[in-house]
C-alpha cells in the first residue's frame, strides 16, 4: 500500500477555504472572542499534562470545520495508518518511516519486509542500557584505568541536533558526565572543544547513519589524531564508539565491533534521537530517563493515531499552519519556548520541518503550484522579546507564533517563574489585542509632552493587534513531557506533508551542495581553478592565492 496522491487545491475543502478566507480575513481576533463567549474553551485541548490553547488564531468554527474536511479529503487518516504500519511511505527511497517503532512497547509487533522489528529494537535498547550503565558507574574505564568524565558526540544534522537539543533540554537530569557536541567541520570549534579535554577520560560517540558524511568523518579523524598523541592504537577501541547503519566503515575506522550501535534505514536522520543516535542522551541522563523520553513520545504517538482529528493536537496544529501558509500567505512561523532549557528547540525544529517539507514536487512527480514547507525560526522568551518581537508586533509581516512553557520551575524558582510566565501570557494578549488610538492618546495625555508632539507620536505607538498565537502549556519539563512535545512536532510535520501531497522523508535537496564541495575542495588542494561561474571563480581565486 502506498500513499495516495491528492492535489489539495483540487479538494472542495480547499476551494471553500479560499472563499471563506474572504469572509474572515479582516475580522479582528477580539471580534471572534466577542461573538463566541465560549471560544477559548472550544478552541483548546487538554491532554495528559499538556494544555494547548489555539483560540488566539484567526479561525472560526467554519474554518475549523473546513480544515478538518481538508484532512479528510486528503486522506490523512489512511496515511496515518500506513505510517504506523511500516508501509514504505518514503517512496523515493523505498523505505518505511518507523521512528515511532523505537518507542513502541516490545510486546507489539511491527513488520518491515515481513520481519518483526520490535525484538531487534529491544536488543539494541539493551545494548544502549548496558553500555550507559557501564560508563556512568565507572565499570568501563579509559585506557589508563580512570573513569570517563566527558562525552563528545561527533555528528551533524540529525546526528547532532536531536541529541544536542535533548541533552540541553534535560540538563537538569544530567549526571556527572559532561557532554560536548562537535558538528561543524570548523576545525577551530573542534580544537576549542578538545582544548578542555583529557584523552584519558574522554569518550567519543561518532554518530552517522551513513558513516560517509564528510564533516563527521573529518571531525572524528581529527579527534582520533588528538587522542593518539597520548595513547596507542589499541586504546581507540575503548574510547570511540559508533552509531551507524554502515558497520563496514565503522570497523575500518578502528571501532570495536561491540561498540557499534546499529541504526536502521527506516529511521530518518532528523527523527533518529530515539534510536542509538540518542546514545549521548542516555549517557548524560541515564537510561531510565532516556526510556522515559521514549515513553512520552509513545503516549503522543497514541494520541495522534487514535484521537479524533478535532481533538488531535498534531492534526489541529498542522491544519492551522496550513491555513496561514497557504491561505493567509504567511511566510514564516516563530516558535518561542519560555524555558532556557529549550534554547536549541528552534534549531532542531528547523531541520525537522524544513528538511522534511521543503519540497516542490508532488507525490505524482509533478511540480507543485502552491506553497509547501514552513520556515521555522525562534529563540527563547523572554530573550526573544528584547530582540525581534518588535517586528512581530508592529512589522508588516504576519508571523503566527507558538509559545511553549512549563507551569513548574525545576528549581522551584517561583519568583522568576511567575515573571517568565507573566511575560508569555502578556505577549499573547498584546499580540491579539494590540493597543488602540484611544488607549495610546489617553496614555500620552498623562505625560507632560506638548500636544503637537503627542499627535505626531500616536501612530508609532499604536499596535493593531490581530496577531495570531498558539500556546502550549505543559506541567513540568521532564524526559516524558519533552518526549511527547517532540513527537507532537514530528506528527505535525507528517500531517502537513500528507496534506501538501509531498514526500516528507527524503532530502535530495542537500545533495548538490555536498557534491560541489567535494570538487571544490580538490581544486583548493591542487590550487587549480576549474570552470565555474565568474563569481565562484573569483571567490576561489581569492581564497587560493
Ligand atoms: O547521520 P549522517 O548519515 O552522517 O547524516 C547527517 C545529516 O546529513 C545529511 O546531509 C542530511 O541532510 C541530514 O538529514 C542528516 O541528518
Amino acid at each position: 500500500m502506498s500513499l495516495a496522491s491528492i492535489d489539495p487545491t483540487k479538494t472542495s475543502a480547499w476551494k471553500a477555504l479560499q472563499k471563506h478566507l474572504d469572509n474572515i480575513k479582516d475580522t479582528h481576533l477580539t471580534t471572534f472572542f466577542k461573538e463566541n463567549k465560549n471560544r477559548a474553551n472550544e478552541l483548546s485541548i487538554k491532554w495528559n499534562d499538556f494544555f494547548v490553547d489555539y483560540s488566539k488564531n484567526r479561525i472560526d468554527a467554519t474554518t475549523k470545520k473546513l480544515l478538518l474536511q481538508l484532512a479528510e479529503e486528503t486522506k490523512l487518516k489512511e496515511a496515518i495508518n500506513l505510517y504506523f504500519s511500516g508501509a514504505p511511505i518514503n517512496q523515493t527511497e523505498k523505505r518505511a518511516v518507523l521512528h515511532t517503532a523505537l518507542r513502541t512497547p516490545a510486546n507489539k509487533t511491527i513488520h518491515v519486509d515481513g520481519k518483526n522489528i520490535t525484538q531487534e529494537i529491544k536488543k539494541v535498547k539493551s545494548q544502549i542500557k548496558e553500555f550507559t550503565e557501564a560508563i556512568i558507574s565507572g565499570k568501563n574505564t579509559g585506557y589508563s584505568g580512570k573513569a570517563f568524565t566527558d562525552i563528545v558526540n561527533i555528528g551533524i544534522g540529525g546526528s547532532d541536533l536531536g541529541p544536542h537539543m535533548i541533552t540541553e533540554a534535560l540538563a537538569f537530569y544530567q549526571n556527572h558526565l559532561t557532554s560536548h557536541f562537535i558538528s561543524n567541520v570548523d576545525g577551530d570549534h573542534v580544537q576549542q572543544t578538545l582544548k578542555k579535554l583529557n584523552p584519558e577520560t574522554t569518550l567519543f560517540v561518532v554518530v552517522s547513519k551513513t558513516f560517509s558524511t564528510q564533516e563527521t568523518l573529518t571531525n572524528a579523524q581529527t579527534c582520533k589524531e588528538w587522542f593518539l598523541q597520548k595513547s596507542s592504537t589499541e586504546d581507540i577501541s575503548h574510547h570511540f564508539v559508533a552509531v551507524s547503519c554502515n558497520t563496514e566503515n565503522t570497523t575500518s575506522f578502528g571501532i570495536n565491533q561491540h561498540y557499534i550501535f546499529p541504526m536502521w534505514d527506516w529511521v530518518g536522520g532528523r527523527f533518529s534521537l530515539w534510536s542509538s543516535a540518542g546514545l549521548s542522551i542516555s549517557l548524560s541522563i541515564g537510561y531510565h530517563h532516556f526510556n522515559a523520553l521514549l515513553e512520552g513520545a509513545f503516549e503522543m504517538d497514541t494520541h495522534f493515531k487514535e484521537s479524533p482529528f478535532d481533538e488531535n493536537i498534531p492534526v489541529i496544529l498542522a491544519l492551522i499552519s496550513i491555513w496561514y501558509n497557504n491561505f493567509f500567505k504567511a511566510e514564516t512561523e516563530a516558535i518561542i519556548p519560555y524555558s532556557q532549557y529549550l534554547h536549541k528547540l528552534p534549531a532542531y525544529l528547523q531541520q525537522a520541518f524544513m528538511e522534511s517539507n521543503g519540497k516542490s514536487i508532488d507525490r505524482d512527480g509533478n511540480p507543485i503550484s502552491y506553497q509547501t514547507g514552513s520556515i521555522i525560526w525562534g529563540a527563547t522568551g523572554t530573550n526573544a522579546q528584547h530582540a525581534f518581537f518588535q517586528l512581530i508586533h508592529q512589522g508588516t509581516k504576519l508571523i503566527p507564533t507558538e509559545f511553549i512553557a512549563f507551569k513548574e520551575s525545576l528549581f522551584q524558582e517561583e519568583k522568576h517563574q511567575d515573571k517568565l510566565i507573566a511575560n508569555f501570557f502578556a505577549q499573547t494578549e498584546a499580540l491579539m489585542n494590540g493597543k488602540s488610538t484611544e488607549e495610546v492618546s489617553s496614555e500620552l495625555n498623562t505625560t507632560t509632552l506638548p500636544e503637537e508632539q503627542i499627535a505626531k507620536l500616536i501612530p508609532y505607538k499604536i499596535f493593531k493587534g490581530n496577531k495570531p498565537s498558539t500556546s502550549i502549556l505543559i506541567n513540568k519539563l521532564t524526559p516524558k513531557s519533552i518526549g511527547a512535545l517532540v513527537s507532537l512536532y514530528e506528527h505535525r510535520i507528517f500531517a502537513q506533508g500528507i496534506i501538501w501531497n509531498i514526500y516528507s522523508y527524503d532530502q535530495w535537496g542537500v545533495e548538490l551542495g555536498k557534491q560541489l564541495a567535494i570538487r571544490i575542495e580538490q581544486e583548493i588542494n591542487t590550487k587549480t581553478v576549474n570552470k565555474h561561474d565568474q563569481s565562484t571563480t573569483n571567490l576561489l581565486t581569492e581564497y587560493i592565492n
